[in-house]
């Protein structure tokens, strides 16, 4: 096993997950001493500007054709967006279950049927 593969089967969102937890206000976390702590504290507009800035890195990144930089941002960005999802009682997990539910089924496919859904739906 190489080393992305040992970083990428050992459950480092499910870990990276719990610090994130036990730095909640609730939790004991201090704001003088932990990031995460300080950007809970600063409330939830706050990490969601981390995100979309995050979000906008991750583009420039890709845009100038820089994978370094692309990895480095991509990892900025899944980790604000564990604070958010923490912020709503949610884990990393439950994001990779949803992805494993839509695992071999064509996003074509999904669309399609979303669509069909909607189109059924009664008229309000
Ligand atoms: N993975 C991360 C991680 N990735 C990025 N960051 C921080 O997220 C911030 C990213 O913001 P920017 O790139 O915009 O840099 P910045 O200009 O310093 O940030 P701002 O002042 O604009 O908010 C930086 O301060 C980074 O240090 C992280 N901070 C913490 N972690 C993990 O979270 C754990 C808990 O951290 P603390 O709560 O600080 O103990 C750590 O042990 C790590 O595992």
């Amino acid at each position: 096993m190489n080393d992305i593969q040992r970083v990428g089967s050992d459950n480092t969102l499910a870990r990276i997950a719990a610090v994130i937890e036990s730095r909640k206000p609730g939790n004991g976390g201090d704001p003088a001493s932990s990031y995460v702590a300080k950007l809970f504290d600063k409330g939830l507009d706050s990490i969601l500007k981390k995100i979309g800035e995050e979000a906008t890195e991750t583009v420039m990144a890709a845009k100038d054709g820089d994978p370094q930089k692309l990895l480095y941002e991509v990892a900025d960005l899944w980790f604000h967006s564990i604070i958010a999802l923490s912020h709503f009682g949610l884990k990393p997990e439950q994001v990779l279950a949803e992805l494993a539910r839509r695992e071999g089924l064509s996003g074509l496919q999904e669309f399609a049927q979303r669509s069909k859904a909607q189109e059924e739906e009664p008229n309000d």
